[in-house]
């Protein structure tokens, strides 16, 4: 049986250390700010938006919400992403994904500016984190990799096998290991014969939200599994997109659904903030 590496308890440490880093950043003068933008009704969207406002106020960032109809217009979100860009208490801009159709996200997430993209999704640091100089790093990769160093792994010459190539997670998830000199391999919904690319892997990564699509026995004895889905089965379970049971039989070390990678998403959207007001206030004072 395999050892479970919980997402709760290491953000709880990582959130004390946020508060921490607040309470001296208010200390100057500076309250981190962030904007939490949400376009409909999309009820999983409504519960992470609360749960980032709740995780905002616990570690004493001021967090201030935009909540716009579904029928809302691409030309009134830029308007508003325009306002937040020049206002001097927001730190951080985040737009919860996804957004309702008449809206082009890219176009929306385009226009943060890089210095204000708590999510790390704006080209610029899309770049900058593809070249090897991160600045903002996107929420949920850079959540999984401060797991995977918890398990204390180096992952120099491992295999690393990322089911799923989002812009969110699977490809920056992908660049970040090869950050850290492991052998990345991407897999998706054309890839042939997964289950043995699976199956060489010292690291899985599974990021493709589809529930349980990862077999337990492609598992390899002794790899590290983190399983970035959060699907919701029937009225209230919740599954990933790794067989967990089967898959901790041979695991090494894995991550459960819930209380895995989703709590660490939201707390390295709490550090980018507290990031980026640290930068606001040093070139406030240069
Ligand atoms: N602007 C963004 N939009 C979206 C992102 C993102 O990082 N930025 N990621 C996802 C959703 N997401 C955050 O927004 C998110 C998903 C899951 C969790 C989480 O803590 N899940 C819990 C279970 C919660 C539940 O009961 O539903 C867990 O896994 O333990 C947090 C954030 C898409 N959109």
């Amino acid at each position: 049986m395999s050892k479970l590496i919980d997402g709760k308890a290491i953000a709880a440490k990582i959130r004390a250390e946020i508060a921490a880093g607040v309470t001296t950043l208010r200390a100057t003068g500076v309250t981190p700010g962030l904007a939490v933008v949400l376009v409909g009704d999309d009820p999983a969207s409504q519960v992470y938006v609360s749960m980032k406002e709740k995780a905002c106020r616990d570690v004493g960032i001021f967090s201030d919400e935009y909540k716009l109809p579904a029928e809302t217009s691409e030309a009134e979100l830029l308007a508003l992403i325009d306002q937040l860009n020049h206002d001097p208490k927001i730190h951080g801009i985040l737009v919860q994904l996804p957004l309702p159709k008449q809206i082009d996200a890219d176009k929306v997430l385009e226009a943060i500016s890089p210095l204000k993209d708590a999510d790390g999704f704006h080209p610029y640091n899309v770049g900058r984190l593809a070249i090897g100089k991160p600045t903002f790093r996107p929420c949920t990769p850079y959540g999984v990799m401060v797991m995977l160093q918890e398990t204390g792994l180096d992952l120099a010459g491992k295999e690393v096998v990322v089911v799923g190539r989002s812009n969110i997670v699977g490809k920056p998830v992908a660049l970040m290991c090869l950050q850290q000199n492991a052998t990345v391999t991407i897999c998706h919904s054309k890839t042939r014969d997964l289950a043995a690319k699976v199956r060489a892997a010292d690291v899985v990564i599974a990021a493709v939200g589809r529930p349980e699509m990862i077999k337990g026995d492609w598992i390899k004895e002794g790899a590290v599994v983190i399983d970035v889905g959060v699907n919701r089965v029937g009225e209230k379970k919740l599954v990933g997109d790794v067989e967990f049971a089967a898959a901790a039989e041979r695991a090494a070390a894995i991550t459960p659904v819930p209380g895995g990678v989703g709590p660490m998403t939201i707390t390295m959207l709490l550090y980018n903030t507290l990031e980026a007001a640290k930068r606001f206030a040093s070139r406030a004072t240069a």
